[in-house]
């Protein structure tokens, strides 16, 4: 014990024993919503969660899993992967990048800190560049704050602005691109009245350019930076709203995969290369999907792809993306400090811990779980495995994507009895549920639930307990509804996809024969949510939780 009284040593539970093997197995994208026609979990076969779910009130439970339970700025705020998986392995409930960002745009701090005056020192001679996700999704970044963003550097002596957008279409209605355009562009011609050079330079898809993640598909950076540093691309346009238009009519085209584009000016010239003397602002305040682009523009040995040029920059994130790799060195915003979770006490109390999942979601159970820390606490007693996801499709061509293999693993893990926990992302619901493909998404919902099955089955053959939840809503409504709840039909009639996360609640079971008799959900928590998990989860592996933790989802009768 540190001077402080600060302790990693958690205290022995007072009536669940050590142990056993606990497998904490997240469904991503799987809230819990009436049986409909767009709830492709409902629909789908999966007799795995259907008999989880007869186990309520005492074993199985719905918990909060979006606004202000996980940290967002309000109760309209969809949950997503990455305060999602912070709340499920820090036990506590932190103030997210979203609201983070809105607090120092609104108190003016963002204009005043270490990461703003760095850049600043570029507005006399050279251009700022924005490169970010356009929406107002509020999972990666959000237009006011872009806007705001525009405003305060206009007001601070910025003489050019160059904005590189990505479309969206996965956390907001596909379409909804050619609107956040125009407004954007309502906002530049504002700045040009005063006098400020302000252009969109270059654009493309979300999950075409750039936003790739995990490191999953390099070439995907790789057309981001051909178009917004090279000024190079496919696709040439005078205008980003023509440039949306026209490639949004090409047939299958949609928001997320948008190629990219750059625009140009009356003699075919890149309108907005970055160059030497530039500034960069990265302003997506959600760390997964800008780790990658971030290396490319701040490494200095960078292999990944051939940059061809690489211009002298002061690059800013809109937050700290990797508090462990220190990635970017500079940035607008501090990132939340996520500090003791629960993956660190229990390394640090002796809990050997293997975690799984593929590619997309690899970093979800390892990285935001461990508070967006890359690596190994302990690597004597941490294993992390990830399976190659494939590339280059979208997932409702494969929607069984790799839930087998992360199932297998995890099962093998269990019983090689080598590990006390063991922690998967099945992340079928959730990335079919983003391609908006209902018929694939019901295949997706039944691959996760036999890997489920799987996994449960070895929990039994070793005598262990399971824990199964989720990190927010998706498979289960599939289409945009009005207030009232009813679909909502477009102009020709037809329903509105919703390609994004959900506001629903998510189920939370727990069983298994390594659980004690008199184990069961509390019914004094109505409405816990993520964040109480972490400490539900230290309970079962015998210990108490930290004191600070939210509150335990579980208690012990005596029977
Ligand atoms: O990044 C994405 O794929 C979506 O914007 C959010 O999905 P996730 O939060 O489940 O990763
Ligand atoms: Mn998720
Ligand atoms: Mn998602």
């Amino acid at each position: 014990m540190g001077s402080s009284g600060f302790s990693w040593k958690l205290a022995d539970h007072p009536k669940l024993p050590k142990g056993k093997t606990v497998a904490m197995v997240v469904l991503d994208g799987w809230g819990e919503a009436n049986p409909n026609e767009y709830n492709c979990i409902a629909t789908a076969e999966t007799p795995c969660m259907d008999s989880l779910k007869k186990g309520a009130p005492e074993k199985w439970r719905l918990v909060r899993a979006h606004g202000t339970a996980v940290g967002l700025p309000t109760e309209d705020d969809m949950g997503n992967s990455e305060v999602g998986h912070n709340a499920l392995g820090a036990g506590r409930i932190f103030a997210q990048g979203a609201k983070l960002v809105d607090l120092a745009l609104a108190s003016g701090k963002i204009f005043e800190g270490e990461g703003f005056n760095y850049i600043k020192e570029s507005f006399a001679n050279g251009t700022l560049h924005l490169i970010g996700l356009l929406s107002d999704g509020g999972v990666h970044s959000r237009l006011d704050q872009l806007q705001l963003l525009l405003k305060g550097v206009g007001e601070r002596g910025v003489k050019r602005v160059r904005v590189h957008i990505l479309t969206d279409g996965r956390d907001v209605l596909d379409g909804s691109s050619v609107g956040f355009v125009e407004t954007l562009e309502n906002d530049l011609a504002k700045l040009r009245e005063k006098g400020i050079d302000a252009k969109i330079a270059s654009g493309g898809g979300r999950m075409n350019v750039t936003m790739d993640r995990y490191e999953n598909d390099w070439n995907v950076v790789k057309r981001g930076w051909d178009a917004q540093v090279l000024g190079e691309a496919p696709h040439k346009f005078t205008n980003a709203l023509e440039a949306v238009k026209t490639l949004r009519a090409e047939p299958k085209a949609n928001d997320q995969y948008l190629p990219p584009f750059v625009i140009v000016d009356e003699n075919g010239k890149p309108v907005g290369p970055i160059v030497d003397g530039d500034a960069v602002v990265t302003f997506n305040f959600r760390a997964d999907r800008m780790v990658m682009i971030a290396k490319s523009l701040e490494y200095e040995n960078f292999d990944k792809f051939d940059r061809v040029r690489v211009p002298k920059i002061r690059y800013a994130g809109m937050l700290e993306y990797d508090g462990e790799l220190k990635l970017p060195n500079h940035y607008l915003v501090s990132p939340p400090e996520i500090d003791r979770t629960s993956g660190e006490y229990l390394v640090k109390n002796g809990v050997r811990t293997f975690a799984c999942s593929e590619t997309v979601k690899f970093g979800h159970v390892t990285f935001f779980w461990n508070g967006n820390r890359s690596g190994y606490f302990n690597a004597d007693l941490e294993e992390y495995v990830e399976i190659p996801s494939d590339s280059g499709i979208t997932f409702n061509e494969q929607p069984k994507m790799k839930a087998l293999q992360i199932a297998e693993k995890a099962r093998d893990a269990i019983l090689s009895r080598k590990f006390d926990q063991v922690r998967v992302n099945l992340p079928n619901g959730d990335m079919v549920g983003h391609t908006g493909d209902i018929e694939a998404t019901v295949v997706a919902c039944k691959a996760a639930d036999e890997a489920v099955k799987i996994i449960l089955d070895a929990i039994e053959q070793v005598g262990g307990i399971y824990v199964v939840t989720a990190d927010h809503g998706n498979a289960e409504d599939m289409v945009k509804r009005d207030k009232s709840g009813k679909p909502l039909l477009s102009k020709d009639g037809k329903i509105q996809i919703l390609t994004s996360h959900t506001l629903e609640p998510v189920p939370i079971a727990i069983g298994g024969p390594g659980l004690i008799p008199g184990v069961r959900f509390r019914n004094d928590v109505p409405s816990g949510g993520l964040a109480n998990v972490a400490a539900t989860v230290i309970n079962l592996h015998g210990f108490e939780a930290p004191s600070d933790y939210e509150p335990t989802l579980i208690e012990v009768a005596d029977n």
